[in-house]
């Protein structure tokens, strides 16, 4: 029995644990997940400092029109420390320098004029608090500022960063090993002879796999012989996770499922009721993910996507590990096998305030171009057949 599109990724997302933990510096960390919750060891700001280049005052002395002797000057960098504003005059302060005692606002420049070399007309009287950034506004010290499962964005690493760390706690990254088998296929840089294509699937799915955060190790062509598979398997079986494409439907020569169960992987599904897609099939062995992905370029791709992609980013520790699903529009009427799940092709697009999916043209599973221009995919439901213009559907970017 075909497998349901929904219960295949439960029962992958239900297998696959995230990887040990590693340490990595901040330069590198870009991407990965963090492990471990984050607490801030200190405030941030750290210290009442100015938001403007300007003149910290006392808004009682600072009436329009006031002019205010200037006693000091305090430079970004500056500690601040045993300068006061004391009634009357006014300090010159640079931003993010220290705000001084006694200063209750900070007046930009362009807010006054010099009358003499060391004396301040104030000509917008300012408001309490106005242009100071206060300590601990942005980040309390002690609290938990990014949680384990979070994806390192340049915004985390900002943070992580002025919080002091050089270095932070992630998951490792999933080694995986791709397998392409074929006695059709030939290597890239090759021109096929007659019968022969070339393995495009080897490297489109180490680019997926880069993408998702893994580290791809590329293992060539296994020939369709039990002989050639096992080898080249049984080498995929030491990464971390291992993907095959090809040699799972019905035909004769299709030996993957069987010389990996010879290899000890034990096969939790054959079959997904999915176009394109139908034939995936996903084992363990000592709780290694094995994924058999289908032969052609379109439902390699997609049910890596679909399938694998989730399991790569659970492995590193994601707690989103699926795309974030959006609702669109459909832009023209879509007609389906039902008893399948439909990854529909297409092109995304915002017309006002609706999002508009429209199919990207030829689904057959052999075209490519339609991959190619297809910014999206449209998850369309098993037990319908048909879709009108207009009806909502659920889809993610790809
Ligand atoms: N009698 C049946 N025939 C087929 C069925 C079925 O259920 N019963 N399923 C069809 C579906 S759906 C698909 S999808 C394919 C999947 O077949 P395989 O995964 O066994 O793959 P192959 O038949 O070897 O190849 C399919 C197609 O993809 C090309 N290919 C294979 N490897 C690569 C590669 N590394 N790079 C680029 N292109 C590749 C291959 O030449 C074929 O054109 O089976 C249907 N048949
Ligand atoms: O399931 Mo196959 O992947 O439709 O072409």
């Amino acid at each position: 029995m075909p497998r349901s599109f929904e219960s295949a990724r439960e029962l992958i997302l239900d297998n696959v644990r995230p990887l040990p933990v590693e340490q990595v510096s901040l330069a590198e960390a870009v991407g990965r997940i963090l492990a471990e919750p984050v607490c801030a060891p200190w405030d941030l700001p750290m210290w009442d400092n100015s938001a403007m280049d300007g003149f910290a005052v006392r808004c009682a002395d600072a009436v329009a029109g006031a002019e205010l002797p200037v006693v000091a000057t305090i430079a970004a960098g500056a500690s601040g420390v045993g300068v006061e504003v004391r009634p009357g005059t006014a300090v010159r302060i640079l931003t993010g320098a220290p705000t001084p005692a006694g200063c209750d606002a900070v007046v930009p420049y362009e807010a006054t004029e010099m009358v003499a070399p060391e004396r301040v007309r104030i000509l917008e009287p300012p408001q309490v608090g106005d242009h100071i950034r206060l300590r601990g506004e942005d980040i309390r010290a002690d609290s938990e500022v990014l949680h384990a499962g979070t994806c390192l964005r340049p915004a985390e690493i900002n943070l992580l960063a002025s919080l002091g760390l050089t270095g932070v706690r992630v998951h490792r990254r999933p080694r995986v090993a791709i397998v392409s088998t074929g006695d059709e296929l030939v290597e890239p840089g090759t021109v096929p002879g007659p019968g022969q294509i070339v393995n495009s699937n080897g490297l489109a799915l180490a680019a997926a796999v880069q993408q998702a955060g893994g580290e791809p190790l590329l293992l060539g062509i296994a020939a369709d012989d039990r002989d050639s598979l096992r080898r080249r398997l049984a080498e995929g079986l030491e990464a971390d996770v291992l993907i095959s494409s090809a040699g799972v439907s019905a035909g004769d020569r299709d030996l993957v499922r069987v010389v990996l169960e010879e290899l000890g992987v034990r096969q939790l599904f054959w079959k997904i009721d999915v176009k394109p897609g139908r034939p995936t099939a996903f084992g363990l062995r000592d709780g290694k993910p094995v994924f058999s992905l289908p032969g052609n370029p379109v439902s390699a791709l997609l049910t890596f996507e679909e399938f694998v992609r989730p399991a790569l980013r659970r492995m590193q520790g994601d707690a989103q590990p699926m795309r974030p699903m959006r609702h669109a529009t459909l832009a023209g009427p879509v007609v389906k096998k039902p008893g399948r799940t439909l990854l529909l092709r297409v092109v995304l697009r915002q017309e006002g305030d609706r999002l508009l999916a429209e199919s990207s043209g030829d689904q057959n599973t052999g075209i490519t171009s339609t991959l190619l221009r297809a910014n999206g995919i449209a998850i369309l439901p098993a037990e319908r057949g048909a879709f009108e213009a207009g009806e909502q559907v659920p889809v993610h970017e790809i």
